[in-house]
Formats: C-alpha cells, sequence, structure tokens
C-alpha cells in the first residue's frame, strides 16, 4: 500500500496491462528432487502488469485538481510496453524491478512505485522430430492453470537510485486434487457440528502460496543460482501432497512449508492462502480402487491462511532432537 511519509496513502496507476514479450533471457535453476523444472527458453514471457506510482509532488493532484505532475496512466502503460523490450532478464521479479527503476529515472518527482504480476503461461507442445518426439518452439498452448507472480514496492533511495523496500513472489491459483489418503476427523462436536467426520475423503484444494526471500537480489539475479521458480513450488506442493496422509489442510500446509524452506534456504518466509473444495460425496467408492461418483462441493467454502519462517524448522529439528534424546 502505497503511503506519504506522513502516512496518507496516495497512489494512482494502471491495472491489466498486457506484456506479451517474446525472447527474454533463458532461465536456468538448480534441479531440485521434487521437479523436472530446470531451465526455461522464455520464447513467450507474458505478464499482465499492475503498476501505481506515489509521491509528495503528487497531493496537489488530488487536493487541487493540479495535473502539472501527473504521468497519465495511458502513459505509464506505453512506458511499459515500450521498456518490456529491452528488458535482458529471465524473471517476473526481474522485469518488475527494471520497470520500475526506468520510471523512477525518467520522473525525478515521483519516488515510490508499487508494482506486480501476474505471469500468463503457455507451454511448450511436443511434435514428432527426428530422434523422437521433441519440444517445439513455435506452437504453444495458454495454459488457464496455476501461474507465477510477484509484487515489489521500490523506493528512490537517497542516492537517487532504487531501493526495493518490500516484495514477494507467488504462486497463484494452484488446484490439487487427492482422492484418497486425506482424512478430517477429531474436530469438536458439539450442538452445531453436522459435519460428519471423514476417513478417506478426496481432498480439492485451491492454493496461492507465497515466499519471500532473506536477499530480494536473489530473484533479480539468477545466475546466482538461488532463484526460486514457480514451477518448482509447484511440483513441491504436489509431491508433499503425494507422500503425505494428512489429516487436515491445516497440517498439509504446513508440510509443503517445511519442504520449501529445507529446499530453498534463501527463503525467509512461505506463505498460503487455501480453500478447501473437498467433492461432495455422491455415491460412496467401496474401498480401494472400486468407482465413486463425487460432485463439486456447495458454497460457502473454507479457508486457511499460514506463514512461516525457517524458525520453525529449527523448532521441528528441537523436537525430534528431544525425542531421540
Ligand atoms: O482440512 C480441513 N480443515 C478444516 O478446518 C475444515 N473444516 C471443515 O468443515 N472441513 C475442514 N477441512
Amino acid at each position: 500500500m502505497l503511503k506519504l511519509s506522513c502516512g496518507r496513502t496516495l497512489y494512482y496507476g494502471k491495472g491489466d496491462v498486457l506484456v506479451y514479450r517474446t525472447y527474454a533471457g533463458p532461465l536456468e535453476t538448480p534441479p531440485i528432487p521434487e521437479s523436472t523444472f530446470s531451465e526455461s527458453r522464455n520464447v513467450i514471457f507474458a505478464h499482465n502488469v499492475k503498476f501505481a506510482v506515489s509521491g509528495e509532488s503528487l497531493l496537489t493532484s488530488f487536493t487541487e485538481g493540479d495535473n502539472r505532475q501527473i504521468v497519465a496512466t495511458d502513459s505509464m502503460k506505453n512506458f511499459i510496453l515500450r521498456h518490456a523490450a529491452s528488458f535482458d532478464g529471465s524473471t517476473t521479479e526481474g522485469l518488475l524491478a527494471f520497470l520500475a527503476e526506468r520510471f523512477l529515472a525518467a520522473y525525478p518527482h515521483i519516488d515510490r512505485v508499487e508494482l506486480s504480476a501476474d505471469r500468463i503461461p503457455f507451454e511448450s507442445l511436443v511434435v514428432p522430430g527426428p530422434g523422437g518426439y521433441m519440444n517445439n518452439d513455435l506452437v504453444y498452448r495458454r495454459s488457464h492453470n496455476d501461474h507465477a507472480s510477484a509484487g515489489m514496492e521500490i523506493v528512490r533511495g537517497p542516492s537517487f537510485g532504487a531501493e526495493i523496500a518490500s516484495h514477494w513472489c507467488g504462486l497463484s491459483e494452484l488446484q490439487l486434487i487427492k482422492i484418497s489418503g486425506s482424512s478430517f476427523a477429531g474436530f469438536i462436536r458439539d450442538e452445531y457440528t453436522t459435519l460428519p467426520e471423514a476417513h478417506d475423503r478426496p481432498l480439492f484444494i485451491f492454493l496461492d502460496l507465497l515466499w519471500r526471500y532473506e536477499d530480494p537480489e536473489d530473484a533479480l539475479r539468477p545466475e546466482r543460482g538461488r532463484y526460486v521458480p514457480a514451477e518448482q513450488v509447484r511440483d513441491i506442493a504436489h509431491n508433499v501432497f503425494y507422500e503425505f496422509a494428512t489429516p487436515s489442510i491445516q497440517y498439509l500446509i504446513w508440510l509443503i512449508g517445511q519442504r520449501l524452506l529445507t529446499r530453498f534456504p534463501q527463503l525467509a518466509e512461505v506463505r498460503f492462502e487455501s480453500n478447501n473444495r473437498t467433492w461432495e460425496t455422491i455415491v460412496e467408492p467401496k474401498g480401494g480402487d472400486a468407482p465413486g461418483v463425487f460432485t463439486e462441493p456447495r458454497p460457502p467454502f473454507g479457508f486457511q491462511g499460514f506463514s512461516m519462517t525457517k524458525d520453525d524448522l529449527l523448532a521441528v529439528r528441537d523436537e525430534a532432537a528431544e525425542a531421540q534424546a
């Protein structure tokens, strides 16, 4: 939330700026056991960008109708689109920092930029090649599945350079169903309780995952080998879901967070927002892989929010050490 030094909220900007950049820099990241992802050629590097600015100099545009310091939001959109052409990085975070820095350099009276982007995923497709099936780099399929996202606030620093005041990175709208191996039982039963205990429910969750780096430069400079790609976060989430029988979404999230913080010690924090979409059972399966019939649950839907830091890993290690002693 953009604020002036007096604490007053002040911002304006443009949303839904669709930037379809082709041939951004290729991204390479160290592999992890849970994922086949370790590189992207970034042939299509597409984003939906939201861009807002703030600064003391803009106050009179609100209080007096004085437009002399206003950069029109239409011009902001053009600025984003034109400068996207000269971005030579390979990550969403890098693109945002680059655009904000260029903007602050171009307009010295503006001293804060808050911007975010949802990556628009285009998946590569396989075609028959001389040595077997291969990914082609001409035709892509637009995906409406989960996607990477990022946001940051960039402020003009003391030496007129730009500084990251805050940042977050994310994977949005992940939807996972585990058809067996999830329970929900042992919760409070009182006069308000109608939900039966479930010992094996088809657990469908919507999940947004957010993370923050200890050093945001790791997100901007993937050549350091410490960039956390949303694809690997996605794959950790489904692997943990696959590996563990869980008593609740709350505990599933905790397990995913443990794995993320273990795999990526460069992160300071991970955060979750989940939604319970457990399928409603119409015909109960009679065990094993017997057929069942389910349908979409009816609203309202439950949700969970949780954040974790490295201290949570230490707490678990301490508990394990105590148990061993
Ligand atoms: O995993 C769950 N956590 C809850 O808190 C909850 N509440 C509920 O009705 N179903 C579930 N499932």
